[in-house]
């Protein structure tokens, strides 16, 4: 029997290649840019498997043009909403992530990027950077500290509970989250269930890490800002469309919220002049959560296995 045809949309780690190759007939767009459309299309006929990336937009033209050959779409990521999941489920194909290897990584960066907003260090950079760093000045670029804080987290899976797991050290005065569920693994550390209400209105710092769905698009909007603390820091490192742009905008210039620090965004990327990029109490970093080199060779391998323990060892009940 001839292997099974794997199409890869993007230039990716040759290890996870290599994998692939040990049993499937592989096909790569060998570039770091997204794959055009019509190539995706042209390339995708007749294979099994699809290895996409967030940036690939796979939807009813692609798995028509794949066709009845198609059993799984392996993404390297988390997030899925570049995927139509519907359609896949309806043509019982297989829709596969990579959950679990790249958590600590997101978890780490999202502190990361607090602490970035909480402590200014841009405009500090910017500063020393601009030839502005002069002789030591008592009250020049004076941040928050975490110390006797309220730690509010919107979506307490693997991410969320690793920021709190990774915060909590930091002398916090409480950690409160709101999820579809109360998280056992929320009561090691303390942490207290809540209504998105009393996330919103409690805490000194809003974490935004649920996933993006029809229920949480625009979950942070300028209803749920304005339930925000005058001195409140909101982070968001899951998706972009989860909170409003334009409500976050006016929300930062009115002073309705202290600060955000934003890994994600709506558009993604963001051009370059736009009223968050520019503003001095917003940090906006290009979606790099997963970004360390463990973290993206471990999705890159994960992605490969995915694809090949579907193809050759099992068929999930779908
Ligand atoms: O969904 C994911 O895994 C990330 O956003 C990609 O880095």
């Amino acid at each position: 029997m001839p292997a099974p045809k794997v199409f890869v949309t993007r230039r990716v780690h040759q290890e996870a290649i290599d994998l692939l190759k040990e049993k499937c007939d592989v096909d790569i767009w060998d570039s770091d840019e997204v794959v055009p459309r019509n190539e995706l299309l042209k390339r995708v006929k007749g294979v099994a498997g699809i290895f996409c990336t967030i940036s690939d937009n796979i939807d009813v033209e692609v798995l028509d043009a794949a066709g009845p050959s198609l059993k799984i779409v392996g993404t390297m990521s988390v997030g899925t909403q570049h995927i139509s999941e519907f359609e896949c489920r309806k043509r019982k194909i297989y829709v596969a992530t990579t959950p679990d290897v790249a958590a600590d990584s997101a978890a780490e960066f999202t502190v990361t990027l607090l602490l970035m907003v909480t402590r200014r260090c841009l405009e500090g950079e910017k500063a020393v950077k601009d030839g502005h760093w002069g002789k030591w000045k008592p009250m020049w670029i004076c941040g928050t500290e975490m110390l006797n804080r309220t730690l509010g987290i919107i979506g307490f899976g693997r991410v969320g509970f690793g920021v709190a797991r990774r915060l909590k050290p930091f002398g916090l005065k409480r950690i409160i989250y709101h999820d579809v569920h109360k998280a056992s693994m929320g009561d090691d550390l303390g942490a207290e269930f809540v209504s998105l209400d009393t996330v919103l209105r409690e805490s000194d710092f809003v974490i935004v890490s649920c996933a993006l769905t029809g229920l949480t698009r625009h979950l942070i909007d300028g209803e749920a800002l304005a339930k925000m603390k005058s001195s409140a820091i909101l982070i968001n490192t899951s998706r972009g469309p989860i909170v409003k742009t334009p409500d976050l905008v006016e929300a930062l210039k009115s002073g309705q919220i202290a600060g955000a620090g934003l890994d994600v965004t709506d558009p993604e990327p963001l051009p370059k002049d736009h009223p968050l990029v520019q503003m001095d109490n917003c940090v906006v970093t290009p979606h790099l959560g997963t970004n360390t080199t463990k973290a993206r060779l471990a999705m890159a391998k994960n992605t490969a296995l995915n694809i090949t323990s579907l193809l050759f060892f099992n068929s999930p009940e779908m």
